[in-house]
């Protein structure tokens, strides 16, 4: 069917008009976080290992909050989980149960919720107005596998749909269960992982709005080198996407992508580019990335605006000034619109 705009409509629009009346509480815009995983090496964590950021919901909540804390007083409307690579398969693989595997899941659902307990609390003097969302993240099968096939898509032959809904499905139910208030799949390197994703959607029947986030390296295509366009309109066919974006490219090539996004959805636009760097799968490390300079991230931010953007933070790199930048620039007026938080 196509709209009024020129798209095709929405599979339904459940998930979408939630987040569309987030964003209205929130002023017309929301900002989220920065960078979860950077920002915790950045405050001393060894994360050299497969589970990356999930190894803190082991060995050091209390940083995981405090980072989630530093993004929510940088103006943070959204704080995303440490479940990024986190995984059943990957916890059981260190020697955890499958009960205490899901405990682990659930705990960056329940880390994150405490932090906007406390934060509330703490400007209880003056009560915050606009929502604070907590999303619970799920990064691909390529970032469980850790060898940087988030960023290529390329799953050689464990690449079917079945095996892929297989791989994520207990995750999404146990993250579903423990209460946030969205689910973002965050960084889907390639078509046919976020056609898994759609059809566990609606197979577990989350009622929890879920986003799409896609990353890309050529500004065309995500990084598989599928098509965006078709990427995007799978999102767009399923009612419990409620927002459909990019995060983890270089800002440089957001202009683009969303114009790209926008042909093909009205679901509300979400961004979150990285710092501009490189990530080097080999040598684990962020290397500067040659060709055109990203200049200031935050230079880009009112562009993004214009071309339809309405939530808008950053992956990975960026850091909780990059945060307080964006939630200045976005001169975000709080609404007297006040919607429950949990
Ligand atoms: N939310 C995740 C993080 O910031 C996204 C990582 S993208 C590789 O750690
Ligand atoms: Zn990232």
């Amino acid at each position: 069917m196509v709209g009024k705009s020129g798209v095709a409509e929405e599979g339904g629009a459940a998930a979408a008009a939630a987040v569309r009346r987030w964003v209205e509480a929130g002023g017309g815009r929301l900002v989220m976080d920065g960078g979860l995983a950077t920002e915790l090496e950045a405050n001393g964590a060894d994360l050299n290992d497969p589970l990356w950021s999930a190894k803190c919901l082991l060995s050091s909540p209390h940083l995981v909050r405090k980072v989630h804390l530093d993004y929510l007083e940088a103006g943070a409307n959204i704080i995303i989980t440490a479940s990024y690579q986190a995984t059943i398969q990957g916890f059981e693989s260190k020697g955890f149960s499958k009960e205490q595997s899901e405990d682990l899941l659930a705990k960056s659902v329940e880390i994150a919720r405490e932090a906007r307990d406390m934060f509330l609390k703490e400007h209880s003097d003056r009560p915050i107005q606009h929502p604070i969302l907590v999303a619970a993240s799920i990064g691909s099968y390529g970032a469980y596998l850790a060898d940087g096939s988030e960023y290529s898509g390329d799953y050689g032959e464990a690449g079917t749909l079945e095996f892929l809904k297989d791989f994520h499905k207990r995750r999404l139910e146990v993250l579903a269960e423990a209460g946030p208030d969205l689910i973002a799949f965050e960084t889907i390197p390639n078509k046919l992982e976020a056609q898994a994703y759609v059809e566990l959607l609606d197979e577990c029947n989350i009622s929890i709005p879920a986003w799409f986030s896609f990353n890309s390296k050529d500004g065309v295509h995500i990084v598989s080198g599928d098509s965006l366009i078709e990427c995007a309109t799978i999102a767009n066919g399923c009612s419990k996407v409620g927002a459909v974006g990019i995060n983890c490219t270089p800002p440089r090539f957001i202009h683009g992508l969303i114009l790209s996004i926008r042909k093909v959805t009205d679901k509300p636009i979400l961004i979150y580019p990285n710092s501009g760097e490189r990530y080097d799968a080999e040598k684990k490390e962020w290397v500067e990335s040659t060709g055109v300079s990203d200049g200031d991230f935050v230079s880009y931010v009112n562009e993004w605006c214009k071309d339809g953007a309405v939530l808008i933070g950053g992956c990975c790199r960026t850091t909780p000034n990059t945060i307080k930048a964006i939630s200045r620039s976005l001169n975000q007026r709080h609404s007297s619109l006040h919607l429950p938080v949990a």
